[in-house]
Formats: C-alpha cells, structure tokens, sequence
C-alpha cells in the first residue's frame, strides 16, 4: 500500500496542508516542533483509529477548531482509495472512503501502517498495558473483526467489575451473587477469544522478531516473547511471574476455575482480577527479561524489532500488499551500523516516512523525496 497524497484540515498544528508522497522512502525534515510527528500521527491514524501519542482524540483538533480532517489517497497496486476521517472535537467521528459514510471502525480495512517513535520504548519498558495495547493494535490490523470483540470484552469487563464494587459496597457475599455468573460466562467466552488470539500473534511474531532484532543489533540475542496469564493463577499486571501453558486444560475451563478460585479475593477488592485485562506479554533477551535487565541500546532495539517485526506479519498476510512503514525521530538514536542496517531493512517496503530534526541523521538510502515542514505548514519538496 502507498499513501499517494496527504490532505490536512485543523489538524494539530496545520490549518490546511497538502502533501504529495512517492512510493519509496520520503522524509519529513524540520526542527523540533514544527510539525512532522503530526504529518505521520495522522496517516497512522487511519489505520489504527487512534495516536501513538495520546489516548483521546482532543489534542489532535487543531487549538480553537471544533473539527480536524485527515484525508488520503492511497493506492493497492493498480487501484486507489479516498479516505477521509473528521474528528470532532463534539460528536462521534465520521469516516467515508471514496465519498460514500462509512463507520469509522471500517477505515483500517483499507489502510494498513506500521508505525516506530520514540514512545514505543514504552512497549518494553512500561506498564503491562503499553504491551497489551501494542498486542491489541496489531491483533485489529492483522484482523479487523477483532476490534469488535475487544470492545465488547471491555465492555463486560466494566460491567462485571461494577458488579463487584457495588456488591463489596452492600457486604455481599459470593455465594449470594447470582447475577454475577451470568457475567462470567461473557467474560470468559469473550476473554477466551482476546487470549487465543493474543497467543497466535505471540506465535507468529516470533520468527519475524528474531529475524528484525538479528538485523538491526546486528547479533543473535535471542528475543523471544511469551504470555503471563492470569487465567494459569497469579496475577501478571502486578508483576507475579505466571508459567504460561502449565496447564492441558481448555483455555475456557481454566479461565472459570481461576475466576471460582479468585472470587473471594475479587470480591474483597472490587475487582475483575482474572482475564487478558491483567495478562502480560513477557519479552526476553540474552535469556533475561528486557524489562528491568536490558541496556538502553538493547530495550531500544527489541522496541524496533517488534515493530519491524510487525510490518513482516502484515506484509505476509495482508491483501493490501505492504504496510506503510513510518519511522519518527528514530535515526537520530542509532549507531552508523544499526542506521545502515535499518535504512536496508526499511528500503525493501513499498513505502516508507521517515522524520528527523536533522537531514545527516537519515541515511542517503533513505533521503529519496524530502520534504521540508516548518511551523504547521509543508515549505518544499524536492524529488532527489
Ligand atoms: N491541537 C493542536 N493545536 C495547535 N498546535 C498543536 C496541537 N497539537 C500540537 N500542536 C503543536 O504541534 C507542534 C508539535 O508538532 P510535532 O510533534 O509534529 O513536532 P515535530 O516536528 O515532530 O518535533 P520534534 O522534532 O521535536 O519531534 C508543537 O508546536 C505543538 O504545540
């Protein structure tokens, strides 16, 4: 996939912008601040239907706009597609591909990116939910279905924990919450699904990761990632240490047996405490957690990986041909040999965006169509 043309309305810090991309490497160019992560935000929107950045769609409507427009032309091979997203900042989104009202949720069946920045160090370095929400993204791309049944998990998730605290609340008892079972079925049936699918990503992803780390460290360290369950007892999001696959039991079946061994606790607490809400992706290197353990350089690179790892899995299922691969503010972190070694890697997608403050950082390879952003607006764009 390639996007052919990028059109800004009231986005962050542009009023209007236009821009043309070419299939290959394109690099935005500018100093900090000026408005290149936002060109990138909004073509990563489209196809995840949210901001690496920021979690609620505000701080995207430029400052006194009621409404920002994101529109692009993308092309699959001989066809081409017209997106259009309107964020508001009152009022559902609106979506339409090639002029025809769509809902939103449709936009990433036709627009398929993979995108790198700094906050990604997140992924292996924070809470357990940055690896959940990296998991979950790339579980949607990969099958768009799937956002509906995260969505309805969620949503009996909240149910059935307010449940929980409003009978903690009454001193109810376990035995006396009958309605609380019809709940459990919901969650377990719908949590089931989130953690097969959850599970095979983990198992596909770990070839193309070896693979993307091996390249970019330039040595076999051996990356692997695994899942923490809570449904094999212990509790992952508070760091307890879960052996995943200790039990031959149908995942359903010890989903309700840790739910029946947990709900005195639960109850006591208020809280859901056994489901993917509370699972943790585990990623190792060398043998060793790389949370806690690895370098900098080495947490830095297994972050990289699992997004270039990502565009592999995408690249090999998706109909839509390549994704578009982005890599903000990345070069500028990177040694000469992982910035060779990465321009090679990110020279063989269709299409690829990266930003930097300063030109020198982005290898030759990759400075094919350079355009230069400055204060919200595109300035020039030269064709090398
Ligand atoms: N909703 C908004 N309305 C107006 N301006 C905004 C809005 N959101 C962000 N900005 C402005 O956009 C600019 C940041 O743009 P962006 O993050 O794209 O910078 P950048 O060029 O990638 O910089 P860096 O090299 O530092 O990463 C800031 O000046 C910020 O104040």
């Amino acid at each position: 996939m390639i996007v052919e043309q990028l059109g800004l309305k009231d986005f962050r810090n542009y009023a209007e912008a236009d821009v043309s991309l070419s299939p290959g490497a394109n690099v935005f160019i500018g100093r900090n601040g000026q408005g290149k992560t936002n060109l990138v935000e909004a073509v990563a929107y489209l196809a995840t239907l949210g901001s690496h950045r920021v979690s609620n769609d505000a701080p995207m409507v430029r400052d006194g706009a009621d409404a920002a427009i994101v529109r692009a032309r993308l092309a699959h091979g001989e066809r081409s597609v017209l997106l259009e997203l309107q964020l508001n900042r009152h009022g559902a989104n609106k979506a339409r591909v090639n002029g025809v009202n769509v809902r939103t949720t449709e936009l990433p069946r036709y627009a398929q990116v993979v995108l790198f920045a700094p906050e990604d160090l997140q992924i292996v370095r924070g809470d357990p939910s940055a690896r959940r929400r990296f998991a979950d993204q790339l579980i949607v791309q990969r099958s768009p279905r799937m956002s509906a049944v995260l969505a309805d998990y969620d949503r009996v998730l909240r149910q059935r924990s307010a449940l929980l605290k409003s009978a903690r609340a009454r001193g109810i008892r376990g035995e006396a919450l009958s309605t609380l079972d019809v709940w459990d079925d919901k969650l377990v049936s719908l949590g089931t699904e989130v953690i097969e699918a959850r599970l095979a990503l983990a198992s596909d992803l770990s070839a193309p990761l070896a693979r993307a780390y091996a390249a970019i460290a330039g040595a076999d360290h051996d990356p692997r990632l695994s899942w923490a369950l809570s449904v094999g007892g212990g509790d992952p999001e508070e760091g307890d240490a879960v052996d995943a696959g200790g039990s031959s039991a149908p995942l359903a079946d010890q989903f309700r047996a840790a739910l029946a061994a947990r709900r005195s606790a639960e109850l006591e607490r208020g809280l859901t405490l056994v489901g993917p809400h509370r699972d943790d992706l585990v990623l190792q290197v060398r043998g060793l957690p790389v949370k806690g353990y690895a370098s900098h350089g080495e947490s830095w690179s297994v972050a990289l990986s699992l997004r270039l790892a990502s565009a592999e899995l995408l690249r090999a299922e998706s109909r839509l041909g390549d994704p578009v691969l982005i890599l903000d503010d990345v070069f500028a972190e990177l040694d000469a040999g992982r910035r060779t070694r990465l321009a090679e890697l990110a020279g063989g997608y269709e299409q690829v965006i990266v930003t930097s403050a300063v030109e020198e950082d982005v290898p030759d390879a990759l400075r094919a169509h350079v355009v230069r952003v400055e204060a919200g607006e595109i300035q020039e764009q030269d064709h090398v």
